[in-house]
């Protein structure tokens, strides 16, 4: 004792904060300082014993991209972020304030000579960054310190506002490293103490995670709107429901109907579940379309050889993307872009040209197209205007070869290319003969009708996938499930209240209520409410480090 005592002097004198020496002295008591003198030598020394990684609570990182910019931004969570404060932060405002009392006449000078004082939570205060060991200056910055719990993580946050070069990066990373119980923060920690400080449900952490990664603006405005909880919200009144309907089944078991129970409350129970069970599978049914916005549309571009899909493929693209030759079969790989058309996410794949070939190669290339179109969300045939069109006596016809018919499936866009190969007095009657709808003439060649072409078919991918704005600009029908996850445990769910709607009125009510149970379990978990543990690791590890 009397050891930690003369620690806990030196500690003073070395003018550490009273939050770390009151640490150290709790640490100290669980050392027997008899039998460990090597370490109580060394604690002597340095004024305290190592910490480990999961002792060194508070964590920091650089939460903007790494490189040059204007900005770089900061941030410490955890137990010591005033600490950290005491230690790197000098502000001008406590310059001020010692000049004021006479101590110092130049404010930016004397601003390090200054002792702290406490950050104003919330407010940005211009400062200075110091090195803790040597009081050098790293950077003039600006400071906010957030006061848990009204801060991202729960916990105190400061953020640092330094200058985006390297070297400033690097040397207030360092200092940062030497502030006693700091560590580097690992890829998601900040959102994972969010998570775990009850901020946001898992169903946020995706969102925020979506909204980084967001491309588009329909994939902005989604993210937006989960990362603000609405998913939370609707699945939590979901749980709430399944909850209740269980409810109603347990007073049922507790007390048995007729005696304090009033009759009927088993059907009222049923025709919940029933409720329930409906409300879930028109959840379900949304053709995938918030998965499939998430992550982007799959387009897959095929047809006869030599029609202009690889030329489809670098108009859309603006650039020589795929090799265009006179050679029919000259594309035999998919090749696979990430494109933006009309605000929504599309992934367009150029397919080799499908015909009967006896080249191996091409073969294979073929048999890679055909399975391309079939796992596509949407497809996009392109054939060529004067093959695909011929005249009959009630007019023209639109002809789709044998070994591509099978491919077409309602939902098939059609593209009739090299429109420039007609003359004009047929091309006339041809193009008033089109389908209205998912079919466009153009010649790439001239680029004659792709405005068209390109505006029609992002109105009709919107349609399909797209949320619908009203006239305010609100967004409607608006698809709940954004994960795969969220489908798996939502089909459990509806599994387990399709089990209790099965179970024989009312002799097996105990059974009853385990499937009710399994059931708002099931949705509890796209939440992260009930047993995750397993899926957590997985999701914050998709985080960059700083988020
Ligand atoms: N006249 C005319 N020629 C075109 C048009 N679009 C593309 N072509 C030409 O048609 C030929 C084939 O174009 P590609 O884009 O390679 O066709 P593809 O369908 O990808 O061909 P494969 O990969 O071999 O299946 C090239 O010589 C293009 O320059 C058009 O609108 N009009
Ligand atoms: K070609
Ligand atoms: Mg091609």
């Amino acid at each position: 004792m009397l050891r930690a005592i003369s620690i806990s002097f030196r500690c003073k004198k070395l003018s550490f904060p009273n939050a770390y020496l009151s640490r150290t002295i709790l640490a100290l008591r669980h050392i027997s300082v008899t039998s460990c003198p090597a370490l109580t030598m060394k604690a002597l020394e340095h004024g305290t014993p190592p910490l480990s990684d999961a002792q060194r609570r508070t964590i920091y990182a650089l939460s903007t991209p790494p490189g040059k910019s204007g900005v770089a931004v900061i941030r410490v969570s955890g137990p010591e972020t005033l600490g950290v404060w005491q230690r790197i932060v000098r502000t001008t405002r406590a310059a001020r304030i010692s000049q004021d009392k006479g101590k110092g006449k130049d404010v930016n000078r004397s601003v390090t000579k200054t002792p702290s004082i406490l950050p104003q939570p919330w407010k940005m205060e211009r400062c200075h960054i110091i090195d803790p060991h040597t009081s050098e200056i790293l950077d003039d910055a600006l400071a906010v310190f957030f006061r848990g719990p009204r801060s991202f993580t729960t916990e105190d946050v400061l953020e640092l506002h330094v200058h985006g070069g390297r070297a400033v990066v690097g040397a207030v990373l360092t200092a940062l490293a030497r502030v006693p119980g700091c560590r580097p923060a690992s890829p998601g920690e900040f959102t994972r103490r969010a998570y775990e400080g009850g901020r946001l449900d898992l169903t946020q952490v995706e969102g925020l995670r979506d909204l980084v990664d967001a491309d588009t603006e329909s994939q902005r405005r989604a993210a937006l709107r989960v990362a603000g909880g609405e998913a939370r919200s609707q699945f939590h009144a979901l749980r709430e429901d399944i909850i209740g309907c269980l409810a109603l089944i347990e007073a049922l078991i507790d007390f048995g109907e007729g005696e304090d129970i009033e009759e009927g409350v088993f059907d009222q129970a049923r025709q919940q579940a029933q409720r329930l069970r409906d409300r879930i599978q028109s959840i379900l049914s949304d053709n995938r379309r918030g998965e499939i916005m998430r992550t982007g549309i799959r387009l897959v571009i095929f047809g006869p050889p030599n029609v202009g899909k690889s030329s489809l493929l670098n108009f859309l693209a603006q650039r020589e993307a795929a090799i265009v030759t006179h050679v029919p079969g000259t594309t035999r790989d998919i090749l696979e872009l990430s494109l933006d058309i009309g605000g929504l996410p599309i992934l367009v794949a150029d397919t080799a040209g499908l015909r009967e070939s006896p080249d191996e190669v091409e073969q294979i290339g073929i048999e890679r197209a055909r399975k391309a179109v079939q796992a596509a969300d949407a497809s996009l045939l392109v054939l060529s205007l004067s093959d695909a069109v011929s005249a009959t006596p009630s007019g023209p016809r639109l002809h789709i070869p044998a070994e591509i018919a099978p491919l077409v499936t309602p939902n098939t866009f059609i593209l009739l290319n090299k429109m420039d190969l007609l003359p004009t007095s047929v091309l006339m009657p041809t193009l008033t003969a089109l389908p209205q709808h998912g079919c466009w003439a153009v010649s790439l060649a001239s680029q004659t009708g792709t405005g068209e072409f390109v505006a029609g078919l992002a109105t009709e991918l919107q349609d399909r996938y797209n949320l619908i704005q009203d006239a305010e600009g609100e967004d409607t029908n608006v698809p709940l499930i954004t994960h795969a996850r969220h489908r798996v445990h939502l089909e459990s769910a509806l599994e387990f209240l399709d089990a209790f709607l099965d179970t024989p009125a009312p002799e097996d009510i105990v059974l009853g209520a385990e499937e009710l149970r399994y059931a708002a379990q099931a949705v509890g978990k796209i939440s992260g409410l009930v047993d995750v543990e397993d899926v957590l690791d997985a999701i914050f590890n998709q985080f960059c480090i700083g988020k």
